[in-house]
């Protein structure tokens, strides 16, 4: 990565520890990054753990930052971007990334001035492994500064430019969410081991391999997922009667109304935030 600028992250909760925690794996310059929060323990945490600069005052840390990661709950947004409104004269010279769930551009304009350069960002929490996943949209970054917060996302995962903030909600909706998705499925088929008597810890270890081992086929095969599936399952064998019981209940449409549930959600957020 050539352009490393000074970041800023406002709120440092799970998401944002995910994604500072795997830039600085990946190499991204921990004194160049800025981290605020309102409460110290988890500053102190990311202080002591990863050397990035840390303060309560958000202020403070927009100061000093090229790049402000509006990183809080959308419900406090509004309250926090008038605030760095307020108090932030050259807001337009810094690029603004925010990486809330459902609220849109326009309105971010609404909250910090027309003449903002925002980019919406929509991580996942497997970016602490390096292993996230991003959805990115703008109506008014250039190709520099693109290519800037590609460079940060692609160290911490996958990135995906979309078209629009309506894609972006689908990919929110799959990607931003599915880690929880996947961990109840896990957790799901875990309990299913052990109520048949098998070791919990063992369970969990069994589960996470396999499912990495599938993630990570499905990621290096050029054969589609129902392919895939068709390998494992033998005919007249084991696999095909616990294929059965997901088919009977319907898992295709189980996972369709998740997302579109998901999506809901997020265009709700955009109304209320
Ligand atoms: N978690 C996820 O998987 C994903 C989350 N997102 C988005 O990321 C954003 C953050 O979510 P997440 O990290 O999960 O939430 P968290 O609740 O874990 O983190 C939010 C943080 O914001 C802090 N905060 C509260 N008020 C302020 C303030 N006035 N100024 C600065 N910081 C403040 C909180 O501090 P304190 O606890 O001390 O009050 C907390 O540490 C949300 O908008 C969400 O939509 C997007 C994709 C995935
Ligand atoms: O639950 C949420 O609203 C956020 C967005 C995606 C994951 N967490």
């Amino acid at each position: 990565m050539n352009d490393i600028r000074k970041i800023a992250f406002i709120g440092a909760g799970n998401m944002t520890q995910s994604i500072v925690g795997g830039m600085c794996k990946s190499g991204y310059p921990a004194d160049h990054v800025f981290v605020s929060n309102p409460s110290p323990e988890k500053l102190e945490k990311m202080k002591s753990n990863l050397g990035v600069n840390t303060s309560q005052d958000n202020i403070e840390v927009i100061e000093q930052a090229d790049v402000i990661v509006l990183s809080v709950k959308p419900q406090l947004m509004e309250q926090v971007c008038a605030d760095i409104k307020s108090k932030v004269s050259n807001l337009a010279d810094k690029l603004i990334i925010t990486i809330a769930a459902g609220i849109r551009m326009p309105k971010y304009r609404t909250y910090l001035g027309d003449d903002i350069t925002i980019i919406r960002v929509m991580p996942n929490t497997p970016s602490l492994v390096g292993q996230g996943m991003s959805g990115l949209v703008t109506d008014s970054a250039d190709d520099k500064d693109k290519a800037y917060v590609t460079d940060v996302f692609d160290g911490v995962g996958d990135t995906l430019w979309v078209a629009d903030e309506d894609q972006l909600d689908i990919l929110g909706a799959v990607a931003g969410s599915g880690p929880a998705y996947f961990f109840e499925f896990m957790d799901s088929l875990a309990k299913g081991a052990t109520e048949l008597g098998f070791d919990p810890e063992k369970a969990r270890a069994m589960v996470q391999q396999t499912c990495l081992g599938a993630a990570q086929m499905a990621k290096e095969s050029d054969l589609t997922l129902e392919d895939l599936r068709k390998q494992v399952t033998s005919k007249g064998g084991s696999t095909a009667k616990g294929v059965e019981v997901y088919q009977q209940r319907d898992l295709h449409n189980i996972s369709a109304d998740a997302v579109k549930a998901a999506v809901k959600r997020n265009q709700e957020m955009a109304d209320l935030f």
